[in-house]
């Protein structure tokens, strides 16, 4: 996969902010956010997520600390121009409702002033990526499009000027779970292509699992509790707030980020194997879980290109599941 050149790291340097009337929302958190990785920050209702947010667009801006993009301190630009290269979504989109979808996505190429057919070309390219025929969407207006369609729209006018940086603010919690699942799943197709350097607030574990390349855990005024990859904060939560907060059921989750690497397999058994269920090697440990249950047998085969290549018994995957602290 190569790396868009069009993102930008983000590094955060004990940044702070206290509102006018004395609120510490955050008191200091310092984070690095890769160029092109996909970071998610969850934790309790007001622990400070959307602050954090906001200072990166400068929204809101910092009472103390330092954010850079790439090589640049993001308070020596001016805001207007800093946010045309910083998409922004949130939860309930915000499109305009007396424009087209069209027009709503050319937004900030218009702002740019770039030239028509350019921006045309652009919106059309980008309701393709989102899934949105452009033919048969382009015209319609907000309000004659489903809430995940909307949601979709929200995604290409943010991307709509190619960003450095993508910031996401519980883009996903308007729609129902179905469509929701729908919308995560074409997301990570979306940014595998366009690897853009995300930072998306969530309050849904399951949401942080599934899209996160690294979660960071913030407690009460932004303090950064653990900042690690899914795997490594369900199996070692690192101290007792994340342990409360990714709950019992930790395992159950931790399975379905756990791949089915081969050297976790055990051998083929030899005659019984043309028996056993079958799961293919680049699922999860979660879906040869699911095959298990569903079978009823205590051991499957796990196939590469249909052929066998190990075994996993029940047991096995339980132990996968098992968090090491
Ligand atoms: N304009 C403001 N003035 C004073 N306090 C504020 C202001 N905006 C937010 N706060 C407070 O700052 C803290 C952090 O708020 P923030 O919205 O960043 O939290 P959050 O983690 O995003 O919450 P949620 O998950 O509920 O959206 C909260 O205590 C909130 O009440």
């Amino acid at each position: 996969m190569t790396q868009s050149p069009r993102a930008a790291s983000i590094s955060l340097q004990g940044i702070q902010k206290r509102y006018p009337d004395g609120t510490e929302a955050v008191r200091g958190l310092s984070l690095d956010v890769r160029a092109g990785e996909l970071v998610v920050l969850i934790g309790p209702s007001g622990c400070g997520k959307s602050t954090v947010l906001r200072m990166i667009n400068r929204l809101i801006e910092p009472t103390a600390g330092r954010i850079t993009l790439g090589d640049e301190d993001v308070t020596d630009v001016d805001p207007v121009r800093l946010r045309r290269r910083i998409g922004y979504v949130i939860q309930n989109v915000g499109l305009f409702p007396h424009q087209t979808v069209r027009a709503n996505v050319a937004t900030v190429p218009g702002l740019l002033r770039w030239p028509k057919n350019q921006t045309r070309a652009r919106v059309d390219e980008l309701l393709d990526l989102v899934g949105l025929d452009p033919a048969q969407f382009g015209g319609r207006y907000p309000h004659e499009l489903s809430g995940g369609q909307r949601q979709r729209v929200g995604v290409a006018r943010a991307l709509a000027a190619d960003p450095v940086v993508l910031l996401m603010d519980e883009p996903f919690s308007a729609v129902d779970p179905i469509v929701r699942a729908r919308l995560q799943e074409e997301f990570l197709r979306l940014q595998a292509e366009v690897r853009k350097t995300i930072v998306l607030v969530t309050h849904d574990l399951d949401e942080a699992v599934r899209l996160g390349d690294r979660i960071a855990v913030l407690s009460e005024g932004g303090h950064l509790e653990q900042y690690d990859t899914p795997a490594a904060l369900l199996g070692a939560p690192a101290t007792p707030f994340v342990r409360e907060f990714v709950g019992a059921d930790r395992g159950i989750r931790r399975l379905a980020v756990t791949p089915l690497d081969r050297e976790s397999l055990e051998p083929v058994p030899g005659d019984a194997a043309a028996d056993l269920p079958t799961v293919a090697l680049d699922g999860s440990a979660y879906d040869a879980l699911a095959v298990l249950l569903t079978s009823g047998r205590d051991q499957l085969v796990v196939t590469d290109a249909g052929r066998p290549v190990g075994a996993l018994s029940r047991q096995r995957l339980l132990d996968l599941g098992r968090p090491t602290s």
